[in-house]
């Protein structure tokens, strides 16, 4: 378990510390290997579906152990001041390699918290690299952290977040998704993709 504070001298919020009683995480054993494209795990998906226009169309990469890497570039509609990439879409580009993490856990998770240090503004243009991963688990929580860099895999860092995943059934997509959404991810023919649309363990 990493016990490094992730964010340098702004401490995260208590709710974000793993408890003694936390383990180490442990990667499925049919986790995709390292290296590996995850692709987008929902067409509509606002973080990595190809079916969004303005959405962040996120890459993200297996990595070693439980890691991710994901790659995101700032288009215009990304905007919040001139020029200058949306803090909110800077945090969701965050959540979704967060999030990614789960699928090499197959544990299905939605975020409980996250917190965010925006470190240096993003231009447009700019490619954010992206480096995640989750540094313990403890019961139904999942405690993970990110990094995305810019000019570079080990560029400076521009912003900084730690998140609690917390574990779910299926019937939480089920129960509270959008009808005509949920009839439509669970008529898909293609069952992997049925599955991961709701990160299901297929
Ligand atoms: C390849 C796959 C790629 C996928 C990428 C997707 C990336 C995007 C991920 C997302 O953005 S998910 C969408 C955003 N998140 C949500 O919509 C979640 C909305 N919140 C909820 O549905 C519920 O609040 C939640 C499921 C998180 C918790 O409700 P529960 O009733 O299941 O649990 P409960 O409230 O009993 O909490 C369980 C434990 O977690 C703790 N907890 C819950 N929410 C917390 C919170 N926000 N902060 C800190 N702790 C929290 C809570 O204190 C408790 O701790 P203890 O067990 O020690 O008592």
């Amino acid at each position: 378990m990493s016990t490094a504070n992730p964010r340098g001298t702004n401490p995260a919020s208590s709710a974000l510390t793993p408890p003694p009683s936390a383990i180490p995480p442990v990667r499925h054993p049919d986790a995709p290997a390292p290296g590996e494209l995850l692709g987008a795990h929902y067409e509509d998906c606002f973080g990595c579906g190809g079916g969004q226009p303005h959405g962040l169309h996120l890459q993200a990469r297996a990595g070693e152990g439980v890691s991710i890497t994901a790659e995101f570039t700032v288009k215009p509609a990304h905007q919040g001041a001139p020029g200058l990439a949306h803090g909110g879409v800077l945090t969701s580009a965050l959540d979704e390699t967060l999030g990614s993490l789960n699928w090499l856990l197959r544990t299905i998770a939605v975020t409980g918290r996250l917190e965010t240090d925006f470190v240096r503004p993003v231009p447009v243009d700019t490619t954010l690299f992206l480096q995640a991963e989750v540094a313990a688990v403890a019961g139904r929580k999942i405690y993970s952290t990110a990094v995305g860099r810019i000019g570079g895999p080990d560029g400076p860092v521009a912003v900084r977040a730690q998140a609690l995943f917390i574990e779910v059934k299926v019937d939480h997509f089920i129960d509270n998704g959008r009808p005509e959404e949920i009839r439509a991810a669970m008529a898909d023919p293609d069952q992997i993709r049925r599955v991961r649309a709701f990160e299901v363990n297929p």
